[in-house]
Formats: structure tokens, C-alpha cells, sequence
């Protein structure tokens, strides 16, 4: 029976089959590879990823979509299908030895939510290939001083290595959707942040860029004095997104615990 796509699961399935083999050169998997597909849908990428050997878990919110995932794929012994929200999935459930390569095309509606859960369990991920908003790309490839610097850019930065590789127009999907879509790969660093780094430096980024138009000196008011904009070497006059990550990692350690 013919899948009626869901608004509400962001349901934009892929049709255009380059793009596809586009998605799967770009992530080049080896028959070594532990693969997580978020939001397999219909399988269109599921089936090339396949073909590489390696071997694949999915995890799908819509069970109509399973049911049909669990026919489709009935006998692909290294595919496991999980039914779920990626948003409460654990990783370590899954992960072995081999840190784990995530792909997906996301539902656009959830995907920063699912990008941070993810950020919180790179220690088992080896890279990220995600289809998004181009919007969503630009801010997380974006740096100091770029129009699209924003919390997001920050945030990721702290975690991973993020690299627009194409676009993919609103034709390639069915239903369109109404944006332009793009491509990206995302790579842990190899030192990642500790909890308590995020927690400050999300609390330094937040304030700054909650009010981006006022100069740091206004905007982190209540958080960090002058005089620690001044030991991290910061110019209070600056504004938020003038600062690298580095300048917002330097302000962090001025929070006290
Ligand atoms: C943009 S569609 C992509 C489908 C397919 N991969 C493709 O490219 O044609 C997003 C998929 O994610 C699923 N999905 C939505 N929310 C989800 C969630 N929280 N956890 C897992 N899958 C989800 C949707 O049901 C849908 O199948």
C-alpha cells in the first residue's frame, strides 16, 4: 500500500536516485563499517548503504514505515530495524568496538534537538553524514564574522569539524519541501569537551548571542564582570559574533563553577 508521507514525522522522502549514490559516494562505506541510518522511511538509502556490506542498524519513528522497512528488508541479515524516537536512543546500546558512522536525510523538524543528543554521545561515533536545511548547514559551518555565526556554529564547533559538501534543491524529494536542502559532514574531535565545559560554554553563548546586537560587555552583564572579559583578553566594545570559539572557550574558564 502506498506510504502517505506525515507533516508531522518531517516526512520528505528522496527521489532523485544521484543524489542518492551522491549521499553514499560522500560517505564512502566499507564493509567494516558499523552504519546508524536515522529515519530510514522507505529505504531508498537504506538499499545503496546495504550494497556496501557493511552493516546497518535503522532507527524509524513511523511504524507503518517499519512494518514496511521489516518487508521490504525481510533477509538482509545485517540490517536490525528499531523502532523509535532517535531523539531517546542510546548509541552505546549499539556500539561496539567500531565507533559507529551516523547518515540520515533528518526530519528537518527536529533536527538541532538531534544533532545536541547526538553531540552528547560522540564518544561513539566516528563521523556524521546528515541531509538538512541548507539554512541549518550554513550556521553549522559558519565561522567568526560569517552572517550565519550563531550559537549553533559555536556549539558545534566545540564538538566536531563540520563541512558542507553539496546542495540538494526541493525537486528531489517528494512532497518538495519548501526550503533548499544541503549535505554535511560532521567529525568528532578526537579531545572532546567535558560536561562541564559545554555547560559553561553553552551558558557564555546563550547570554551573548541572546542578545546579539548589544556589545559583550551589556550582553554577559550578570554573568562575567569586565574585569574577566578582561583577563580572557576580550575587547568589551566586541559583539558576539566577532568571538572564535576560542575567544568563548577563554571566557568560559572565567565562569566560576
Ligand atoms: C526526511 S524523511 C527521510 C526518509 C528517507 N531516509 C529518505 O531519504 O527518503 C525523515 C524520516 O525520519 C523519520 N523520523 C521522524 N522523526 C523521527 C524520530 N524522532 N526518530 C526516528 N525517525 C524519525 C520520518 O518518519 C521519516 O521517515
Amino acid at each position: 500500500m502506498m506510504h502517505i508521507p506525515r507533516k508531522r514525522f518531517g516526512q520528505n522522502f528522496l527521489r532523485d536516485h544521484c543524489v542518492i549514490r551522491e549521499i553514499v559516494a560522500a560517505i564512502g562505506p566499507r564493509l567494516s563499517d558499523r552504519l546508524l541510518e536515522i529515519g530510514p522511511g522507505e529505504g531508498v538509502l537504506t538499499r545503496e548503504l546495504l550494497q556496501s556490506g557493511a552493516h546497518l542498524d535503522v532507527i524509524e519513528l513511523d511504524r507503518d514505515l517499519v512494518a514496511a522497512l521489516q518487508q521490504r528488508f525481510a533477509g538482509a541479515g545485517r540490517l536490525r530495524i528499531h523502532a523509535g524516537d532517535a531523539l531517546k536512543f542510546d548509541l552505546r546500546t549499539i556500539a561496539s568496538e567500531a565507533r559507529l558512522r551516523v547518515v540520515g536525510n533528518l526530519p528537518y523538524n527536529i533536527s538541532t534537538p538531534l544533532l545536541f543528543r547526538l553531540f552528547e554521545q560522540l564518544d561513539v561515533i566516528e563521523d556524521m553524514h546528515f541531509m538538512l536545511q541548507k539554512e541549518v548547514v550554513d550556521r553549522l559551518c559558519a565561522g567568526a564574522g560569517d552572517d550565519d555565526y550563531g550559537r549553533l556554529s559555536v556549539m558545534a564547533a566545540l564538538y566536531c569539524q563540520a563541512q558542507h559538501l553539496f546542495n540538494v534543491g526541493p525537486e528531489c524529494f517528494y512532497p518538495r519541501p519548501r526550503v533548499v536542502s544541503a549535505v554535511v559532514r560532521l567529525v568528532p574531535h578526537t579531545v572532546l569537551p567535558d560536561a562541564g565545559l559545554v555547560k559553561q560554554v553553552s551558558a557564555v553563548v546563550a547570554a551573548a548571542f541572546g542578545q546579539r546586537r548589544k556589545t559583550l560587555r551589556n550582553a554577559l552583564k550578570g554573568l562575567l564582570d569586565e574585569s574577566a572579559l578582561a583577563r580572557a583578553g576580550i575587547d568589551p566594545r566586541a559583539r558576539a559574533e566577532e568571538l572564535s570559539l576560542a575567544d568563548y572557550v577563554g571566557l568560559s574558564r572565567q565562569l566560576h563553577p
